[in-house]
């Protein structure tokens, strides 16, 4: 016998002489945890304990474990000097903490300790309570809060914004690392150095978090690097030339059209709460951006039950999960979760379905390239059965492009594709739903925003949007920047340091994390005069004094790899506000006095939705 196979026959020798319940052949007790909610393995680990007086034996597979629960046992085992290696299961962390403090062993466990232990000195830790004091009476005034409105309090949610409160506390101003075991985080809060970071290409890999969102886009633009980036990126950028946007405001008109009658129905309800405007400008993005970048309808807003949209909600789910709960983020664990299933089936729709498309739209393509010109023009009017329209500017650019000479596969076209799909959506909502949440707080800024699309868009609410006439509105463009101030549709940017560099005479190790927030930023004061409060004018290049720092500014990022979409999303955002605002008069039905507890998670969003009424126009 192998020494392998001679050590598994001892242990099974002894593990007979040990408590436990009955294994499974090759199982082991593995099947009494399938299926199993997190909350349910714990119970029955309780039972177990109880039923086996403190220690019992657990098999999964031919992977053996005692668990203790006897204060003796646990005495010999943590007093134990010898027994300090960690169980098998904390190598999942090793993707994370690499050979951190917490799953090293041996000598360098023994090296490391010696040395973080004088930073827990009380010396250190002193001006610190300071802090948590500080941040411990914020934590306070929202409980007090909480229980005043009777809400049934969730602790860990309240805990997490302190703790990030606390981080932003020593970042004022500037650029502060974070240990999160071996791996070092940099975050970045002067403009000078999100100048160096964004400026250039050097630092134009994305951090680790960004993996979570391969299995949907693989190698689109958003997460691609090197040579790759730079090449899609070229081809990409002529797809939001101003002639080709031109086309897709008839398409941002037609959407808000459908929008209109969903807000009517809510209107008509009239609801004391109010409802929550989120969901149905979710749906009309949607809708906007799968046909300006398919050139096909999926009709959110009036199919929300189709199989595409429940998969596109459900990835946004999985992506938020994946990115900010620890317990998704190691791939062997994260595979045997529900939530991986549900993921791997939208994956499965949302892949089908832009393959589809994209196999359709080339064998038209290849069709009209070898028919007449009668013919194809005949061929350009018939849609086809997943209902293709001919305004296709990006699926019609990717498939018309080569790099190197070869025509992109449908695989490359599939991930730029389905990158517009998720960055093209979830961003313009969150930026529209804020827009109206700062304008129906500020009734002075909702009147001047509807004078002037009255004025430049006329009385008649039937005439259509139209993109002259969109650059035309002035003052509701100074309201969208300042609410991406406020509210960045995404709030925080992360970049990967590949070779150790310097960033203004900081030396920054290879393998650093580099994390910049357009959040933080934005309500910085020593960047931004009175910067809780919501000012447009500021942005007003003619009358504003304040000179302001484009790298202080930063809801599309800046510098190279900035938002290639923003003046795409400007033009959405401006065609859907004006439909709606000629229509109605927004009110916000939640407490305006409390700001709203905000979410920095992929997308920024609320804790709880922001609840709004509507007034019908008569004017
Ligand atoms: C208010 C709306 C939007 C905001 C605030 C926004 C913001 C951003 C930001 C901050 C980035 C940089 C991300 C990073 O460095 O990790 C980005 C990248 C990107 N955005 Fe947007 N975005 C918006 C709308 C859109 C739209 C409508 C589209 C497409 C139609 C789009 C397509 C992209 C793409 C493809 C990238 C990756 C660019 C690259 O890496 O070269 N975005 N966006």
């Amino acid at each position: 016998a192998t020494p392998r196979l001679r050590r598994l026959q001892r242990v099974q020798q002894l593990a007979k002489h040990l408590p436990g319940p009955p294994a499974w052949p090759l199982l082991g007790h593995a099947q009494l945890f399938m299926g199993l909610e997190p909350a349910q393995v714990c119970e029955l680990i309780n039972e177990l304990a109880i039923k086996y007086n403190g220690t019992f034996k657990l098999w999964l597979g031919f992977n053996f474990s005692i668990m203790l629960f006897n204060p003796c046992d646990v005495e010999h085992v943590l007093g134990s000097s010898q027994l300090l290696d960690k169980a098998m299961e904390y190598d999942y962390l090793r993707g994370w903490l690499n050979e951190g403090l917490l799953v090293s062993r041996g000598r360098k466990w023994h090296r490391r300790r010696k040395i973080i232990t004088p930073a827990f000195h009380f010396r250190i830790l002193e001006p610190y309570v300071e802090i948590f004091d500080r941040q411990t009476r914020q934590l306070l005034k929202q409980l007090a809060q909480a229980c005043q409105d009777q809400q049934l309090v969730e602790l860990g949610h309240f805990a997490h914004l302190c703790t990030l409160d606390i981080i932003c506390e020593y970042g004022k101003n500037d650029t502060i690392k974070i240990w999160l075991g071996p791996e070092l985080n940099m975050l970045i809060g002067n403009p000078k150095d999100v100048e160096v970071v964004l400026g250039g290409l050097r630092f134009n890999d994305k951090a680790h978090e960004y993996k979570a969102l391969e299995p949907w886009l693989a190698e689109g633009l958003l997460v691609s690097r090197g040579r790759k980036w730079h090449k899609r990126r070229k081809i990409i950028t002529p797809a939001f030339h101003f002639k080709i946007l031109d086309q897709f405001v008839d398409i941002f008109e037609q959407e808000s059209r459908v929008l209109l009658k969903n807000l009517e129905k809510e209107r008509q309800l009239d609801t004391k709460e109010g409802f929550n405007l989120y969901d149905w400008i979710n749906l009309c993005t949607m809708d906007a951006i799968c046909e300006t970048a398919m050139g096909v309808s999926i009709n959110a807003q009036t199919n929300v039950d189709s199989e595409y949209v429940q998969a596109v909600k459900t990835i946004s789910m999985v992506l938020h999960k994946r990115m900010f709960n620890i317990f998704y983020r190691f791939e062997p664990t994260y595979r045997l979760t529900m939530l991986a299933r549900e993921e791997r089936r939208a994956l499965n729709v949302l892949h089908s379905f832009t393959e589809k498309i994209i196999v359709q739209r080339r064998q038209e393509l290849l069709q009209r390239a070898g028919a007449s010109t009668t013919e194809a023009d005949a061929a350009a009017d018939v849609d086809a059965d997943v209902g293709a329209k001919r305004k296709m500017a990006f699926l019609d650019i990717l498939l018309q492009s080569s790099i190197d000479d070869k025509p992109l596969s449908n695989m490359d076209i599939r991930e730029e594709v389905d990158t517009f799909m998720f960055e093209g959506h979830d961003t313009t909502s969150s930026a529209i739903m804020f827009f109206f949440y700062n304008i129906a707080l500020h009734a002075d800024c909702q009147r001047k925003c509807y004078e002037e699309i009255i004025q430049v868009l006329g009385k008649d609410k039937a005439t259509p949007v139209n993109y002259e006439l969109l650059n035309k509105l002035h003052y509701v463009d100074l309201c969208i920047k300042e609410t991406l101030r406020l509210y960045p549709s995404v709030p925080l940017l992360g970049r990967k340091v590949l070779q150790e560099c310097e960033i203004n005479g900081k030396i920054i190790p290879a393998g650093t994390n580099l994390g910049i927030s357009p959040l933080f930023m934005g309500r910085c004061a020593e960047l931004f005069s009175d910067p809780n409060s919501f000012l447009p004018e500021r942005f007003d290049v003619v009358t504003s004094a304040e000179k302001l720092n484009p790298y202080a500014y930063i809801p599309f990022s800046a510098g190279p790899r900035n938002c290639i979409g923003q003046k795409f999303a400007m033009l959405e955002i401006k065609a859907i506000v004006a439909n709606v605002l000629r229509h109605y008069h927004i009110e916000y039905a939640g407490n305006a006095t409390e700001p709203p507890v905000l979410i920095a998670e992929l997308i920024l969003r609320t804790k709880d939705p922001l609840m709004f009424k509507l007034k019908q126009r008569t004017d």
